[in-house]
């Protein structure tokens, strides 16, 4: 024998309950002899309830029990369940003329949900020609009278429902109703939440059945909600005692006392989807599985009860009077944890027992709280409590660091001693973030890093174009998903949580108009987990945003080279800022493009290496412009057009031209190097003649010609087989609050190592303590839209192995 236990979903009007017949008719076709157990169908208990707290506020329920007796019937020809209607609108318009019911007048009410389901499905049956008999549970399982949450009268329940399968059984499908029960007095009562699964697994208990299957909307028990988690993965076999955890830490699919007659027959319950019925499901056995299960369950509904006091300390029985006092008012405690100090001791209560619980405890340490050794007792609503089954606290502390990485930052935290689970209170608006950050951490699912982009242009768009390109083998070979969600120029965003498409660059031209807290909300709304931005702008308004981005949790990666050349004082802000909410910035493209140079100066410095002094062609764009110009016999301006025509210059070439790119690069190097120089202090050759200074950039590009004769010049006037550089220098006593910053035109020799310098190659030469004359030589393509994301992109991957 099997028992086949339908949930109110299955039930429902439409496709389902034309399942839940086919299935029962399938396997009885299969020769399969099976029990069904049935709950109401699709809302009815909670559209019974509405109308019971209508009647009993005396407002108009006449409409919505209508709807809900035509729903009964609908479409069901030849069906009637007149005697419940009537017994609904009796007992209706009693409570509607007291002003009040009982819990037992509640049984009344509800039970006729599971009756009138039960009678369709015989009803039904019947017509197709299967030998199905109603079969009211209430003549069956017999409880101890506690009206809302009845105990069964194990005993007496089991020879009722031994006498009734003798005489119902062989063809009969005996179509019982869930939920249900009677006391000794034959009055109804409840079972309570999950009622109907209780009911089912008593009845497999009594006629020792040797599966449960439990048809649901879903396919089984899953690593966590697929709701919330969208990764979520189903499980194909756990054991009772793993169930009994989720069940415990509030799977909804399971109640803890429904497994308990199961556990004691050692029968197995298949967890089914009534829609997918051919899909194997969850199997729910004795047998313990080597690897143990792991899984994330949720409870909701609930509040965090925090006691504080310092008078606390040391005391005997705190604790005792706590419980003591909470249970004596009925209200259970789901989660407890106390510092060692017993300074703050926080309790996770039903939500709808919250109010009460304060004033309990109120009442209880009102002495204490008169003489502030109990300082304040609060209550926090709005948290969730997350639960990791088969989480043992040796790995505890990734998901842990990935939570606080997207500033998740639990309430409360406790973990059981053998069971390996631990348990986080969150903050509930932080619930479905958090539940992804810690799935993908535990089940080493791809980890999604979600993507802000800033800035298309040259760099961006490149960046982006290789993101997309390479993103799945990326997330073949690390686990790590690239999802862009958001790109934006200085006018319009595109938003798409899922990620942008290839078509990204005509779909942001019919993006939105934006400003910055219009992502974070995005970011926000969408439960979007670790977060990056990457500013791909020259722009100064964008670093305004920076600390703000770091506050709501984005890491940072540059190739904008202004924020680390703004006041020390805004430097050293953004850093602390940084620390405070333990998140990163990267820039290695700011000095030579897709060149390991801010790392590799990082690290020399970090590891004691003094560095004496760093010299060389810090610029792609003049490299190019000089060791051309200074080779061929073309013309200034020709050459210069060509440099920014290959993307070398800055979106401004005249910030190349000024000096001020080879400045900010100085001084960015500077101050990895601890020193707390400002972008003023540095000695800067302008290059652009000072009559060409003024105006827009667009009619500085139509000037370029009167530099020619300029450089002519220069070029004319140098030693033999000598050529142009200009170069960058940081020197100085650089054990020193501040170094000496030169941006300078040079003429070198051609033989010389600077002389040597081809294309848009860059060249660092750093010197050390260590190293002496012989400086540690860094160079190649220092310029380039490809180069530079290629950089970017580098720190991005570099931030996710952070991550
Ligand atoms: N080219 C190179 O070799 C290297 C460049 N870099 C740096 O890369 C950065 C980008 O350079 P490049 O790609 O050539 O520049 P582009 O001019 O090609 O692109 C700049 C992008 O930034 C956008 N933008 C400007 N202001 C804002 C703002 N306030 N908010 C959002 N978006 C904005 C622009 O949008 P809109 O069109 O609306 O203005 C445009 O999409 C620069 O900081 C540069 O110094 C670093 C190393 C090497
Ligand atoms: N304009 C810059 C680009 C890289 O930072 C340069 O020419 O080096």
């Amino acid at each position: 024998m099997k028992v086949l236990k339908f949930g109110g979903k299955s039930l429902a009007n439409g496709k389902g309950i034309h399942k839940v017949v086919d299935i029962i008719e399938d396997k009885v076709n299969n020769g399969e002899l099976i029990t069904v157990v049935l709950s109401a169908r699709g809302k009815s208990t909670d559209e019974l309830e509405a109308i019971l707290d209508k009647a009993v506020r005396n407002e108009s329920y006449q409409e919505q029990l209508e709807a809900f007796k035509k729903y009964q019937v609908a479409d069901y020809a030849g069906f009637s369940v007149d005697d419940e209607f009537e017994t609904l609108d009796k007992l209706f318009e009693g409570v509607s003329l007291l002003g009040d019911y009982s819990k037992r007048i509640k049984d009344q009410v509800l039970s006729q949900g599971e009756v009138i389901s039960a009678k369709l499905i015989t009803h039904i049956l019947k017509e197709k020609g299967v030998n199905a008999h109603f079969t009211d549970s209430r003549e069956l399982i017999k409880t101890d009278g506690t009206f809302g949450e009845a105990q069964p009268l194990d005993k007496l329940s089991k020879e009722n429902v031994i006498t009734h399968f003798k005489k119902y059984n062989g063809t009969t499908v005996n179509v019982v109703t869930g939920f249900i029960a009677s006391n000794t007095d034959n009055e109804t009562t409840t079972l309570g939440r999950n009622g109907s699964n209780y009911t089912a697994a008593l009845l497999a208990n009594y006629l020792d059945a040797e599966e449960l299957q439990n048809f649901t909307h879903v396919s089984g028990i899953y690593t966590a909600n697929p709701d919330l988690v969208s990764d979520a993965r189903k499980i194909e076999k756990l054991s009772f005692a793993e169930a009994n955890e989720l069940a415990y830490f509030g799977a909804n699919i399971l109640h803890a006392k429904t497994i308990i007659p199961l556990i004691e027959k050692n029968i197995p319950l298949r967890i089914l989807n009534t829609f997918d019925h051919n899909n194997r499901g969850t199997l729910i056995t004795a047998e313990n599985n080597a690897n143990g299960i792991k899984s994330l369950s949720v409870l909701e509904n609930v509040s965090l009860i925090n006691l504080e006091g310092r008078g606390l300390l040391g005391k005997v029985g705190v604790d005792a009077r706590i419980f003591k006092a909470l249970a004596h008012n009925n209200i259970s405690v789901s989660m407890i944890s106390q510092g060692s100090s017993e300074r703050g001791i926080g309790l996770v209560v039903g939500a709808d027992k919250a109010v009460e619980a304060k004033k309990v405890l109120e009442q209880e340490f009102e002495a204490d709280l008169y003489k502030r050794d109990v300082n304040i007792i609060t209550v926090e609503n709005d948290v969730s409590v997350i639960s990791i089954i088969g989480q043992d606290l040796s790995t505890f502390h990734r998901p842990y660091n990935a939570l606080i990485k997207n500033q998740v930052i639990p309430l409360l935290f406790n973990n059981t001693v053998s069971g390996k689970n631990v348990s986080l209170v969150v903050y509930k608006n932080q619930l479905h973030k958090a539940l992804n950050v810690i799935h993908g951490e535990i089940f080493e699912i791809s980890r999604k890093i979600n993507i802000a982009v800033f800035g298309h242009g040259l760099v961006g768009g490149t960046l982006i174009d290789q993101i997309l390109k390479s993103a799945k083998e990326i997330e073949k070979r690390k686990k790590i998903d690239l999802n862009i969600f958001a790109v934006a120029n200085s006018k319009k965003i595109l938003l798409n949580k899922n990620g942008i498409e290839t078509s990204w660059r005509s779909d942001v031209k019919e993006g939105i108009q934006y400003e910055i807290g219009d992502i974070i909300k995005f970011a926000d709304k969408h439960h979007l987990e670790n977060l990056i931005a990457i500013d791909n702008t020259a722009s100064k308004e964008f670093t305004d945003h920076y600390i703000t981005l770091v506050e709501e949790g984005f890491d940072l990666v540059s190739s904008n080279k202004v924020a680390n050349t703004l006041s020390f004082e805004f430097y050293k802000e953004l850093r602390s800022k940084l620390e405070e909410h333990q998140k990163q910035y990267l820039y290695e493209t700011n000095v030579g493009a897709g060149l390991p140079l801010i790392d590799t100066i990082k690290l020399l410095h970090l590891s004691g290496e003094n560095i004496t002094r760093i010299k060389g062609v810090f610029s792609g764009s003049l490299s190019y412009l000089f060791n051309t110009f200074s080779k061929e016999e073309r013309l200034f301006s020709e050459v210069l057009q060509e440099a920014i025509d290959k993307g070398f210059t800055e979106p401004d070439p005249r910030e190349d031209l000024c000096g001020n790119d080879v400045g900010r690069k100085l001084l960015i190097l500077a101050r990895e190097l601890d020193l707390s120089n400002e972008f003023t202090d540095i000695n800067i050759h302008n290059l652009i003649p000072e009559n060409l200074r003024e105006g827009g950039a667009n009619e500085f590009l139509e000037k370029l010609k009167e530099l020619d004769l300029v450089y002519q010049k220069i070029k004319s006037e140098q030693k033999p087989n000598h050529v142009l550089r200009y170069i960058g220098d940081l020197h100085g006593d650089l054990f020193e609050e501040k170094g000496i910053l030169d941006v300078k035109l040079v003429s070198v020799p051609e033989s010389s190592a600077l002389g040597q310098v081809k294309g848009s190659d860059s060249i660092f030469e750093i010197y050390t303590e260590s190293y002496g004359d012989q400086p540690i030589v860094i160079q190649g393509a220092g310029a380039g839209a490809a180069v530079t994301a290629r950089g970017v992109f580098g720190d991005i991957l570099r931030l996710t192995e952070k991550g």
